[in-house]
């Protein structure tokens, strides 16, 4: 199981973020938001507003006030034009030509509810935009935020396949968010600035299947007692479920998964400008382990993923922790491509 693994390289010095920028061709892209105004969805597009790289940012969601979202951020002083689209009438509008789909539509978690909860409700809805993407814009890339994210991948690339456009280097499974919390929760343990901080988070995003590598993490994480590393790596795993509790019902992260949606889909268009050396985990189509989709760093380049990076070594601990999500995966994955075949 850990043989095919790759070494990650310069995958973890890059991460945060280091510029290494190259000669360009395209720096004009149509970036969409797919449920651009729920709690996700607004943040993430101002944040991509900001973004130089983005000239179209297409805004996307049934809510009334969508256009409205759109005419706000139109007023910000930055070049991306901005347009709002309402309801699945004018869906075809706003995915048709785009170069990158953000997908956080869909409802999120209360107390005492499982990722894997949300399936039924938010199956349909990754099913039915990654159709339109297949019609619109084959050549997207598609971001997926939206949860159980481990079983929503598997959907949109079923749904790409059956229309005969699948390309697994252009679906994505949004997981930076682990990452950010890693980074935020070492940087915190080290008493140094979290954006200096990197470490792989490999495999899917819920519970056990959240790995972070805390023995790549660099600098080198300040635990030394193996009950502090467990309860360290069970806080990230849990991270989620600490927003999702002390919101009270009032939903799960939003703000910083906002931040986190915004430097993935920052890192993904730079890949696409021509940046080299432009590294993020994402949960992808993968053959390193039984699990047909799996998260580690990935290099991004101008056609989406230009190559997995694999996760380098594993610890005692770590391997234990990847056997335990392996069958967990399994069932994620099946769950969303019986859903698409049934
Ligand atoms: N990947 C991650 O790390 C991560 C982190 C946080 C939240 N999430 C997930 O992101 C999703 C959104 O969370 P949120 O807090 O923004 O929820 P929210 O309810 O605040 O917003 C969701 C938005 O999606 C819209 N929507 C619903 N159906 C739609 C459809 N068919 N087409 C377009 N838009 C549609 C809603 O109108 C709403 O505006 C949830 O599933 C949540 O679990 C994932
Ligand atoms: O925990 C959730 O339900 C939302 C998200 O997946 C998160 O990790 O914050």
């Amino acid at each position: 199981m850990f043989s095919r693994a790759l070494k990650p390289i310069a995958a973890v010095a890059v991460q945060n973020g280091a510029k290494n920028f190259s000669t360009t061709s395209q720096k004009n892209f149509k970036v969409v938001v797919a449920g651009a105004s729920g709690g996700i969805g607004q943040p993430l597009s101002l944040l991509l507003k900001q973004n130089a790289l983005v000239t179209h940012l297409a805004l996307y969601d049934l809510a009334p006030v969508t256009p409205g979202v759109a005419v706000d951020l139109s007023h910000m002083d930055t070049p991306a034009k901005v347009t709002g689209h309402k309801g699945p009438e004018q869906l075809a509008d706003a995915i048709k030509g785009a170069d990158l789909v953000v997908i956080p539509a869909g409802v999120p978690r209360k107390p005492g509810m499982t990722r894997d909860d949300l399936f039924n409700t938010n199956a349909s809805i990754v099913r039915d935009l990654a159709s339109v993407v297949a019609k619109e814009a084959p050549k997207a890339i598609m971001a997926i935020i939206t949860n159980p994210v481990n079983s929503m991948v598997p959907i949109a690339s079923e749904v790409l396949k059956n229309a005969g456009v699948y390309d697994p280097n252009r679906v994505l499974g949004v997981t930076t968010l682990d990452v950010v919390r890693a980074c935020s929760f070492i940087g915190e343990i080290n008493g140094v600035d979290p954006r200096t901080v990197s470490i792989p988070v490999i495999g899917g995003h819920s519970g056990v299947t959240i790995i972070p590598l805390l023995s790549q993490a660099k600098p080198a994480v300040k635990l030394t007692n193996q009950a502090d590393i467990k309860k360290l790596t069970e806080r990230i795993q849990e991270a989620g479920t600490e927003v999702v509790k002390a919101k009270a019902g009032g939903g799960s992260a939003t703000l910083s998964m906002a931040y986190a949606g915004a430097r993935l889909a920052g890192s993904v268009l730079r890949g696409l400008a021509g940046e080299a050396n432009v590294v993020e985990c994402a949960y992808i189509k993968s053959d390193l382990t039984e699990a047909g989709y799996f998260a580690n760093p990935v290099l991004f380049g101008k056609n989406g993923v230009a190559k997995n990076l694999g996760y380098g070594e594993l610890n005692k601990f770590e391997q234990e922790l990847l056997k335990a999500a392996i069958p967990e995966l399994l069932k994620n994955i099946e769950t969303g491509v019986k859903f698409v075949k049934k």
